[in-house]
């Protein structure tokens, strides 16, 4: 298996809901993401998949939080926009992105700040 790896960034402002100190107030992060994807099958250029096409799938999902108030947006109304649950959303949609092709995400992290982050997987 190959594990590819790229990360991309986006810019949000959200507050958490039940969580009791300063994050309960709206305020912002310039987050990183960071996805993984495992790959079992080479092309003829023995690229599992190319870091250009995995950097535009993964833009595609990650532009729709960009500049935006996460807690408005849909995936985030019944929960909270927290680095776990917005790595899962990045996960899912991902998922649905790579449906029948040899590559699966593995794993999706989200940095709120250079000292934190939350990585969204699955076991099997
Ligand atoms: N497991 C999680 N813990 C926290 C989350 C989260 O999404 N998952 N989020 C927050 C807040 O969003 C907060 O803005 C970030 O908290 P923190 O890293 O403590 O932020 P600081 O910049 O204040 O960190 P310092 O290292 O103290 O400067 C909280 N927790
Ligand atoms: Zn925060």
């Amino acid at each position: 298996m190959f594990e590819i790896t790229i990360t991309d960034d986006f810019a949000a402002a959200h507050r958490l809901n039940n969580y009791n100190g300063a994050c309960e107030n709206l305020h912002g992060h310039n987050f990183i993401v960071e996805v993984s994807v495992l790959c079992d099958k080479l092309d003829k250029a023995y690229i599992a998949i190319d870091f250009k096409e995995l950097k535009s799938l993964t833009k595609e999902i990650v532009s729709k939080l960009d500049h935006r108030y996460l807690n408005e947006l849909e995936p985030f109304k019944s929960t909270n926009p927290t680095s776990e649950m917005i790595a899962k959303y990045i996960f899912e949609e991902l998922k649905k992105a790579l449906k029948d092709r040899s590559c699966k995400p593995s794993k999706v992290s989200v940095f709120e700040s250079l000292k934190a982050k939350a990585t969204y997987f699955e076991t099997q």
